[in-house]
């Protein structure tokens, strides 16, 4: 059976932008762009020319991002003059793309308040400037602002709109929940009466997710006839952000429903890279990547509860909808208080270490991992330090270094040049391969002195340790009271790009810091063949 195109439009670089805190850089909107070209995307909208400096200077880039269509959006001519002589929009007509897209007004509410222009003026408006741009040759289309709310209030005039648009020759007349608070039944009800004017192979939606429904309201609207989706990747966008592509992308791909019917443009090699696509918009935002995002998160595909992993070791398929191979995630079954046997040993097969399953060391790890928890540890979180105490508990971690003691202090005093400042300090002593060592460091806090005096002189581990870095420092403190005990989470990195986390736990805040430190620096030397002392 043949299938239907349904045809995928990235705004990241465009509503993107206008997600709070977001900013992006011309070699970031670049490094992105490539991204989705490989992808491929049908539809790149690299942002507003004339509205940003690196908004217009993106457009007048070489480019090489596949088979996509690079769009400049930009908005109806203003009211009152014409099309050629509204700078705005001729600013947006002179752009290199190989399309646009328009935002026009839809609602007749907004019209009067926000534009404070006549309704007829509005249309006028829309009219002129979808004959101007497709008069240029090239593909055009109008993304009809707060469409959803201006047909629940006004529906012939909302309609009136998207017509005016489709006469002028519009390629997409894009039906966009631009406030976010439309539910999927009622996207379903108007793209289905809207098709009754338009055919849905013009149409569109773009969703915004202020009542957490931009991906439902998007598949909603595909179900109802749409054949344009508007999204961004890891859902960015102006307040609670878009359709997020990076979930609405395997669902087309991989759920029958949509898969047995549409074709994307997205390869397999596309989907692969989606984990990888979603984590490095993170780092490149500097954000923490959400965890428990569907599909790509870190815990997408882990399972924590004893009797799921149990299953999971059976077949997969008992708790995963999807493998996680296919979005380029993966599977782990966690150690922590919530497992068993079965999740001990699926992660020590993971970690490459065979045990029988009837080793009496196998029950040992597994109290031990009861009674730490109990204690404030958290396995699931600290998969390095987990890999340690497995480890340690089947004799295989050398004993690299023993730290003889540690000191730190935090002063408060007048610097040389009189001025009030704090200064943190530490003191280590090691012990390597029988030689007594001592390092002093300064650090911006007590902790970061520590790693530096720590790391400063490991003897012959130096050069295993020199690209080790921290990535992430959490603290937080558990029972409260004054029976509290402080968890500290540290995440560290190296150059080969790998990632780990380790825990410490303490009453004590610096105890807690310095035990996560040394697991990281041990499992680092693990990692990297370290010989015994
Ligand atoms: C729903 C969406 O996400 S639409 C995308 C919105 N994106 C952005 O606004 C980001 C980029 N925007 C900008 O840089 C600026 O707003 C610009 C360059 C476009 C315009 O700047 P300014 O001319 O200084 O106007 P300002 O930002 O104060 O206000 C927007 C103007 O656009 C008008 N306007 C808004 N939408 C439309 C539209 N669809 N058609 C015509 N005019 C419009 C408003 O009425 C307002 O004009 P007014 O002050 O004369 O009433
Ligand atoms: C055009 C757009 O971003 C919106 O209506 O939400």
């Amino acid at each position: 059976m043949s299938r239907e195109r349904l045809y995928l439009f990235d705004t990241t670089l465009r509503d993107g932008q206008q997600t709070a805190g977001v900013d992006f850089a011309l070699e970031e909107k670049l490094i992105i762009a490539r991204e989705l070209g490989a992808m491929g995307m049908d539809y790149i909208e690299g942002g507003f020319p004339g509205a940003s400096t690196t908004d217009t200077a993106f457009f007048a880039e070489e480019r090489d991002f596949g088979k996509a269509r690079v769009t400049a959006f930009g908005m109806t001519k203003r009211a009152g003059r014409s099309a050629s002589n509204d700078p705005g929009l001729q600013t947006v007509l002179a752009a290199k793309s190989d399309a646009f897209c328009f935002v026009g007004k839809s609602w007749d509410y907004h019209v009067e308040v926000a534009l404070g222009v006549t309704l007829d003026e509005n249309l006028a408006a829309i009219r002129d400037t979808i004959k101007a741009a497709v008069s240029t040759g090239r593909e055009t289309m109008i993304d009809c602002e707060h469409f959803f709310d201006g047909y629940k209030a006004n529906p012939d005039y909302a309609l009136s709109c998207a017509k005016a648009a489709f006469e002028e020759g519009a390629r997409w007349i894009v039906l966009c929940d631009t406030n976010g608070g439309t539910l999927p039944h009622e996207v379903f009800a108007i793209v289905s009466e809207v098709k009754k004017h338009i055919p849905g192979e013009r149409l569109g939606i773009h969703a915004h997710d202020d009542a957490g429904c931009a991906v439902a309201n998007s598949l909603a609207a595909v179900s109802a006839g749409v054949r344009q989706i508007q999204g961004t990747l890891n859902g960015l966008g102006e307040r609670c952000g878009n359709a997020n592509l990076i979930s609405l992308i395997p669902t087309l791909k991989l759920k029958p429903e949509f898969a047995d019917k549409f074709e994307i443009g997205i390869s397999d090699d596309g989907l692969k890279n989606l984990t990888h696509i979603s984590r490095q918009l993170d780092e490149m935002l500097n954000r923490n990547p959400n965890r428990h995002a569907p599909y790509v998160g870190a815990n997408a595909f882990v399972t924590k509860a004893g009797i799921h992993a149990s299953a999971i070791l059976k077949d997969p398929r008992t708790y995963e909808h999807i493998p996680p191979e296919a979005v380029g995630n993966r599977r782990r079954v966690m150690v922590s208080d919530q497992g068993g046997r079965s999740s001990l040993l699926a992660e020590l097969e993971r970690i490459g270490l065979q045990v029988n399953k009837d080793d009496p060391r196998i029950a040992r790890l597994l109290d031990t991992v009861r009674e730490r928890e109990n204690a404030g540890y958290a396995y699931d979180g600290a998969e390095a330090s987990f890999e340690l105490l497995a480890r340690r508990a089947l004799g295989s971690v050398p004993d690299y270094f023993d730290v003889d003691s540690f000191r730190t202090s935090v002063e408060r005093r007048h610097n040389a040049m009189g001025e009030l400042v704090t200064v943190c300090e530490a003191v280590v002593k090691v012990t390597v391969k029988g030689e007594a060592r001592m390092s002093v460091a300064e650090g911006n806090g007590p902790v970061n002195a520590l790693d530096v005096a720590l790391r400063k002189d490991l003897g012959i581990y130096q050069p295993f340790i020199n690209d080790l870095k921290l990535t992430d420092f959490k603290v937080r403190i558990l029972n409260g009271g004054t029976e509290a005990v402080t968890r500290v989470t540290i995440e560290s990195a190296d150059d080969s790009g790998d990632v780990w986390t380790t825990v410490g736990v303490s009453p004590n805040i610096i105890d807690a810091s310095f035990q996560a430190l040394v697991d990281s620096i041990t499992y680092k030397l693990v990692k990297s063949g370290a010989p015994a002392p």
